[in-house]
């Protein structure tokens, strides 16, 4: 690999806590930091998205990770983010290389100037020779409003930092095409379309948060984001290197060989589905094609509470998505002016505007290649009634 790279590597929390003690695993940081610093020499920025707060902190606070609620694991990620980084700090000094710290929340990914800012330190990091360590700030978040994986989260990294490869390393050698334990269960090489393994995988280790699945929600992610995603087990033996030189054996996630824009990218890659809408079948229809919005015209049902400016996802009422866009109005006022639509703007709600919830150039068309979510079946209110 000699042309500079980017690369975000993901690094699950059975590889750095002993899951019976849940104590450090000194021997796999310092190995994991060694072949970091060789990378590093050859040039290449590298972003660690690092798990294992949770799992380190519930000695501190007594807890097991079998009886650990969201206020344990809250005030484990406390205790534990710190002996983590201090951790990293100290290894990676030895290695001749400096660490940062970035914890970030769901929003910071999500709303577009924080993810913009993140974004800016995370460049002025690179440029001081410094390597930013990601994770979740777990202590502030509840479930509602938290990534809760570090897959995706790296993903979103990757995404953030036009990264050329984000390599999961985890308790597994890679995807398997049906619960490993099977013993028919064969192992997956190359995965050109995710859609066909969110069925496969269910089931974490003992430490982990998300599983298989959020690995390959994230690969999507990356994938659509120009990022190839390579799947490992984190063997302590040249961890990050001897997986993207394919000695040793991965799954691999290819990138699209056109990706998006980084705008587009960002507005189709949600962790958090603020709300939605959902229109007439011909009118979802129509939108794929014209070159006009959402009109308020055509919104049957309206789902969550949302804000100016919040990501809607746009399905049609047979229950298909098929956009994602910003939103011009708020969820109260996008009703307004569904159900009244003889009145203008400024009658309902008191100034001018056009009656378009989302503009046309706001707005991405999902296609294939993009992982859907299901049509909302709770806090939907019915626009004709
Ligand atoms: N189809 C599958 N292929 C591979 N692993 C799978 C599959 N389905 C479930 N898994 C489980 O996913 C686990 C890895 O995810 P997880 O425990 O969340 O790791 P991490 O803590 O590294 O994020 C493996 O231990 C494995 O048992
Ligand atoms: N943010 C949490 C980790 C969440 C998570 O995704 O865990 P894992 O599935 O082990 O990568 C922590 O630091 O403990």
């Amino acid at each position: 690999m000699s042309q500079r790279q980017r690369i975000v590597v993901k690094i699950g929390s059975s590889l750095l806590a002993n899951d019976r003690r849940l104590t450090l695993r000194y021997a796999f940081m310092n190995e994991l930091l060694a072949d970091i610093a060789r990378l590093r020499d050859q040039g290449h920025d590298v972003v660690l998205a690092s798990s294992g707060a949770v799992a380190l902190g519930l000695n501190a606070i007594k807890t097991s990770p079998e009886d650990a609620g969201v206020l344990d694991k809250q005030a484990a990620a406390a205790c534990g983010q710190p002996l983590l980084l201090h951790a990293y700090r100290q290894v990676a000094q030895e290695h001749g290389f400096d660490i940062a710290q970035i914890l970030v929340t769901l929003d910071d990914l999500e709303e577009r100037r924080r993810f913009l800012n993140t974004k800016n330190t995370i460049q002025r990091l690179f440029e001081r020779d410094i390597m930013p360590i990601v994770n979740e700030n777990d202590t502030v978040t509840t479930e509602e409003i938290r990534v809760g994986d570090n897959d995706r989260l790296a993903a979103s990294v990757a995404q953030m930092i036009q990264a050329d490869h984000l390599i999961i390393l985890t308790s597994i050698d890679g995807l398997y095409d049906r619960d490993p334990s099977d013993p028919e269960a064969q192992f997956v090489d190359t995965i050109e379309d995710v859609t066909e393994y969110l069925e496969v995988t269910s089931g974490t280790s003992s430490l982990g948060s998300g599983g298989m699945l959020t690995k390959i929600q994230a690969a999507n992610f990356a994938q659509n984001a120009g990022c190839t995603t390579l799947i490992a087990e984190g063997t302590i033996d040249r961890p990050v290197s001897a997986v993207l030189s394919g000695e040793r054996r991965h799954t691999k996630c290819v990138a699209k060989g056109t990706p998006a824009s980084s705008w587009a990218v960002w507005l189709t890659n949600r962790l958090h589905r603020a709300g939605g809408l959902v229109l007439t079948d011909a009118a979802a229809a129509a939108l794929k094609t014209s070159a006009t919005g959402v009109s308020h015209e055509d919104v049957v049902k309206i789902h969550g509470g949302f804000t100016k400016g919040d990501v809607l996802h746009i399905y049609s009422e047979s229950g298909d998505e098929v956009a994602r866009g910003l939103t011009n109005f708020s969820s109260d006022e996008t009703m307004m002016l569904a159900r009244h639509t003889d009145h203008s703007v400024k009658e309902l709600l008191g100034y001018n505007a056009r009656p378009e919830i989302v503009n046309r150039d706001n707005m991405v068309i999902l296609d294939s290649q993009h992982l859907p979510w299901d049509a909302p079946t709770k806090s939907l209110r019915i626009v004709a009634s």
